[in-house]
């Protein structure tokens, strides 16, 4: 039976069908993509996602090998396909239809299959690159305040603090753009290795620092260590990851990352008052580097970049560590998805292919709004002021009168950490969305009483010197430090983690190109933010910094509920139809809901789904 469809199917990567063509390409895709070898030119159409208006649901379009298995506990409308995938008609308006993607195999692979200890090991190595982010920019909060005249013989002025912490942040904006290129030209691993160099020798140079520009240039090159991790570990994850837990391994490089910053200002407080204690700090930092060089001499890239270079056995032997007991078809399966991926951008060579992968990131819809949403997302959470509160928050708190400025800092960090945790166990279940409609508003009343606060307690930056009106402890100083904590905890739970999920946000051929866009927009807000901080407080007063924060997260409130679907347990192909045809948030609820009430259906009980992937599956 095929319906009326009211308006078109909007394709992904420049190629339209039909729903008979569809059905060709969906056989095609299976029989036709050729086992452990390189043909490059024959598959490129094969990659579609269509987003349709119709009334109802076109059963004449699915995939021959689409088995309708009825979810008698889910809900009526909903089928599935040999992987898994499931069909959903929201709102009696759009239906979202299964098509081919790189994660039909990672449907069945999960199938009754817990995580392995393969990629449990790879995450937590790879997440070190988290730690690292974290610890590299954590430390220099409490080092800036204990260099005190070991630089040039001289005490650091404002200017020059923020010029040191604003190094880091320029090296990473520079890497960043690069590293998504690098990484699809080189390998997701030997960018982990670069960057490992980079944090050693940037380190190096620190810890022998004797002069302003030496520290400066030592931050620099770290700050290239730094962008490439940044970019590189969530990737690397999000490729080895089995779908269903791709959002909370993502989140543990988050948790690393904030556990790198706790620990920096915890070995920050114990240091302070030890003589150069600042250049300890920054050789611990070589601790986490070698560990990580060492582990990724015997760790494998991505199964992803191997295919992507015609690795084929060294992809063949990833999956088959990563997903212990599956039987070699699903294996060879996944690679011949990833194949026929991996041949969708045209282009000659890597250049034209990585210029044509910024031009369908800028071109096709879908790309576009994916784009506007992961870089918007990240300006969001570097310009509600986050990271000035981090970076300076040592010098914040001893102004306003806190003699143990530090220990403050941990408590900050601490909130930061445990409420990434707190993101761990609910950015499934809650969902994206509607964590961040919580972090924001509760972002903006936190910076609208700091800004109070600070107006009562009278703090002016003036040179290198801050003056209070009332010196000492005072309540307003009271006010602050608990807001800022609970800024912390708003923060984390919502926007500090958030953004990082933003590989999901792309398919697989624009991803790296995509990603590196976004993270080299986080890198800019940070530079923005970390270099003009304590101008800003010179300037327009602390009341007057801390309300424009506010009105920052105030305003990126509302972005967020006109702008950004909920992506919760939605699948890759779906993210990319929600956004085809719009933003979509209101279907993005209705179907993440339908997922959720799914996953809850699969995990009570999955045999209820009478659905088992056998042998004769594979041979159909
Ligand atoms: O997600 C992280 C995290 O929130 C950190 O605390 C922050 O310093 C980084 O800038 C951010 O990207």
């Amino acid at each position: 039976m095929k319906d009326k469809e009211i308006s078109t199917s909007v394709q992904e990567v420049g190629t339209s069908y039909n729903d008979s063509q569809e059905l060709d390409n969906s056989n095609n895709n299976r029989s036709r993509i050729p086992m452990f070898q390189d043909d490059q030119n024959d598959y490129d159409d094969n990659i579609s996602y269509e987003i349709k208006n119709t009334n109802t649901v076109d059963s004449d379009s699915v995939d021959m090998h689409q088995r309708n298995f009825k979810a008698d506990n889910t809900t009526d409308s909903n089928t599935f396909d040999r992987s898994g995938k499931k069909s959903f008609e929201i709102n009696d308006r759009i239906v979202i239809k299964p098509v081919n993607d790189e994660d039909n195999t990672s449907v069945i692979i999960n199938f009754n299959q817990g995580i392995s200890p393969f990629i449990i090991i790879l995450t937590f190595v790879t997440s070190i690159s988290g730690f690292m982010f974290g610890y590299d920019t954590g430390y220099i909060s409490t080092a800036l305040i204990s260099i005190g005249t070991d630089l040039d013989h001289k005490e650091l002025t404002y200017g020059n603090k923020e010029f040191i912490t604003a190094a880091t942040s320029l090296g990473a904006l520079i890497s960043s753009i690069f590293a998504g290129i690098s990484a699809d030209i080189f390998g997701r691993k030997p960018c982990i290795l670069l960057s490992n160099l980079m944090f050693l020798i940037g380190a190096i140079i620190q810890v022998t620092a004797h002069t302003f520009w030496q520290m400066v240039v030592g931050r620099f090159i770290m700050g290239f260590g730094v962008g490439i991790g940044s970019l590189i570990a969530p990737l690397y994850i999000s490729e080895i990851a089995p779908k269903n837990i791709r959002g909370r391994l993502t989140v543990i490089n988050s948790l690393w990352l904030t556990g790198g910053q706790l620990i920096a200002y915890g070995c920050g407080a114990g240091l302070s008052h030890v003589n150069n204690g600042w250049r300890i700090l920054v050789g611990l930092s070589l601790i986490p580097t070698v560990i990580q060089f060492s582990c990724f001499l015997f760790l494998p890239d991505t199964p992803r970049f191997y295919v992507m270079k015609g690795q084929l056995e060294k992809a063949n032997k990833v999956l088959h560590k990563s997903y212990v007991d599956t039987p070699d078809e699903v294996i060879n399966e996944k690679i011949a998805e990833l194949q026929a991926l991996n041949h969708s951008i045209p282009g000659k060579n890597q250049f034209e292919k990585v210029s044509n992968a910024f031009i369908q990131l800028h071109t096709v819809p879908s790309n576009f709004r994916a784009l506007l949403i992961a870089c918007g997302l990240q300006a969001i959470q570097q310009f509600s002021g986050w990271n000035s509160l981090l970076y300076f928050s040592g010098t914040i708190f001893e102004t306003v009168g806190f003699s143990n400025s530090s220990a403050v800092s941990i408590i900050v960090s601490g909130t930061n950490f445990i409420f990434t945790l707190i993101n761990f166990f609910c950015i499934d279940k809650v969902g994206r969305r509607r964590i961040l409609l919580i972090g924001l508003p509760g972002m903006t009343g936190s910076l609208v009483v700091c800004s109070i606060a600070f107006h009562f307690i009278g703090i002016t930056f003036n040179g290198n010197d801050a003056q209070v009106v009332h010196t000492g402890f005072s309540a307003w100083g009271i006010v602050i430090i608990v807001f800022i904590i609970v800024f912390a905890a708003f923060y984390a739970i919502g926007i500090g983690t958030v953004p990082w999920q933003q590989s999901e946000l792309f398919p697989q051929n624009v991803r790296g190109a995509g990603t590196a866009l976004a993270t080299a927009t986080n890198w800019s807000g940070n530079l923005i933010i970390s270099s003009t901080f304590l101008t800003m407080l010179q300037n327009i007063s602390p009341p007057g910094t801390f309300a424009l924060f506010a009105s920052f997260s105030a305003v990126s409130t509302v972005l967020t509920y006109f702008c950004y679907p909920e992506l919760a347990g939605l699948e890759l192909e779906e993210v990319q139809a929600m956004l085809t045809d719009g933003f979509n948030v209101k279907a993005s609820e209705q179907l993440a809901k339908k997922r959720r009430q799914q996953n809850e259906a699969e995990n009570n009980d999955i045999n209820s789904l009478k659905f088992e992937p056998t042998q004769e599956m594979f041979e159909e």
